[in-house]
């Protein structure tokens, strides 16, 4: 509910979020090694991708010593140690493909793996948290922070195109921090009827929204799509909702029954559910419940961020009474924007999964003329697991979802514009 009277409260602030002024949600100056206890962990963490290929990550990893977590101390220590631990699981688990998964993680790897991310409060699986935010150094640390400066500290298989394809989403993590730093201004302004701040924030939160789909425009650069369908896609994959893991995984050594977690998604960015706390989208019940879940694979700071966003005063309403044309026009231009970077997303995801997966449906017919480049094309997206072509690696019915929850952006426009 809107209220134009002075609040009593303290100021709205991201301070007790984990959210950095310069890199918001990006993880600041990741660490690069871990204690030298740890060292067995890192020797076969960075190999994930070669040893992969020659079929030798399951061997390594069933051999490896069972290390104690008790000597990781700081949050970055652990943040490191939890990606080193799920690149290697979801090597583990898919190094043989779709139809050769494991029932069970040896328990030199899961109890770890298990106890670190207990601590961190993220899941036992590779996480956008993971990937992407923790993911990451400058080749030149004085040097800016651009795709040629920028590599990753693990990598998967597909070469370049997992690289463009974590870093570019990197790009558009750091687009947005000018419109997470205005949140508070929005909601500090709303508390004390401020409307002339409350629209320049908004005005500041519609450029940020339109940076971040133009760094989105860099995946069709970095990122070859047959490979990223038919070699990396996979690798993200979990083990919720995926029909050739209809049971889960066995996390050895933490329970007997298998676990289920869904895999890897820049759904679990906290970006678009903090925009769409704060401008009043509401999602309809399916789309909103995943949505809901993917919090639980959020650092749990960046979660109480979205939940508390969620619980302050109503901005639509708000606008709604100061009457302000400049503030309805903020306001509308912010929708406006969000709707067009999840109508963009769209063409992305159409470009990276749906016209692939139509592509690999149709190489499964009898064989028809192909010259050189479309039979190597063809062999890539051929390897695509089958059970992923109509989900995405979230465990999500694709584009049914996208659409929906892009739709139910375009009814947060007030009525004049939506018409
Ligand atoms: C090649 C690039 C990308 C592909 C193929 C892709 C694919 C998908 C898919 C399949 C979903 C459905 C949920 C699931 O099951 O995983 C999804 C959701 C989502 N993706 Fe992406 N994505 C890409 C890049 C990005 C980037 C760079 C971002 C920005 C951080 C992003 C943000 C989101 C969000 C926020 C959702 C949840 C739906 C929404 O709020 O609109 N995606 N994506």
């Amino acid at each position: 509910m809107a209220s134009a009277e002075p609040d009593s409260k303290p100021p709205f602030s991201l301070e007790s979020y984990h959210v950095s002024e310069e890199l918001g949600f990006i993880l600041q100056d990741p660490l690069v090694e871990l204690p030298p206890y740890y060292q067995p962990w890192m020797d076969i963490a960075l190999r994930v991708p070669e040893l992969v290929h020659s079929h030798e990550l399951r061997f390594h990893i069933n051999k490896m010593p069972r290390l104690s977590s008790q000597f990781l101390q700081k949050h970055r220590e652990l943040r490191l140690a939890h990606l080193a631990l799920s690149v290697m699981t979801m090597g583990y688990n898919w190094q043989e493909g779709e139809n050769n998964t494991v029932q069970m993680l040896p328990r030199n790897l899961a109890v770890p793996y298990w106890e670190v991310s207990q601590r961190l409060g993220l899941p036992p699986i590779l996480t956008h948290a993971d990937a992407v935010l923790a993911n990451w150094r400058k080749k030149d640390p004085e040097g800016p922070f651009d795709m040629e400066n920028l590599e990753l500290l693990f990598s998967l298989p597909g070469g370049d195109s997992t690289q463009g394809f974590f870093l570019v989403t990197l790009l558009v993590e750091l687009a947005a921090v000018p419109a997470l730093k205005n949140i508070p201004t929005v909601i500090n302004g709303v508390r004390c009827g401020d409307t002339e701040t409350v629209a320049r924030a908004l005005e500041d939160i519609s450029q940020s929204i339109q940076d971040m789909t133009d760094k989105l425009k860099l995946m069709h650069v970095y990122v070859e799509p047959s490979v990223f369908y038919g070699i990396m896609r996979i690798y993200l994959s979990g083990w919720k909702d995926n029909p050739c893991m209809p049971k889960g995984l066995v996390y050895e050594g933490v329970q007997a029954e298998p676990m289920e977690y869904s895999g890897g998604s820049a759904a679990q960015s906290s970006l678009l559910q903090c925009f769409d706390e704060l401008l009043g989208v509401q999602h309809e019940a399916t789309s909103g419940a995943f949505l809901s879940r993917m919090r639980n694979y959020m650092p749990p700071a960046h979660k109480l961020l979205i939940q508390d966003i969620s619980l302050q005063p109503s901005l639509k309403s708000f606008v709604q009474q100061q009457a302000s044309e400049r503030l309805n026009q903020a306001l509308q231009h912010c929708v406006t924007k969000l709707l067009a970077l999840r109508n963009y997303h769209i063409n992305v995801v159409s470009c990276f999964i749906t016209v692939p997966a139509a592509r690999a449906r149709q190489l499964r017919q009898p064989r028809t003329l192909r010259n050189h480049s479309q039979v190597l094309e063809g062999e890539m997206i051929s390897r695509a697991p089958i059970a992923l072509e109509e989900r995405g690696t979230g465990g999500s019915s694709i584009m049914t979802f996208l659409k929906t929850v892009r739709d139910q952006t375009k009814d947060t426009l007030l009525p004049e514009t939506s018409k």
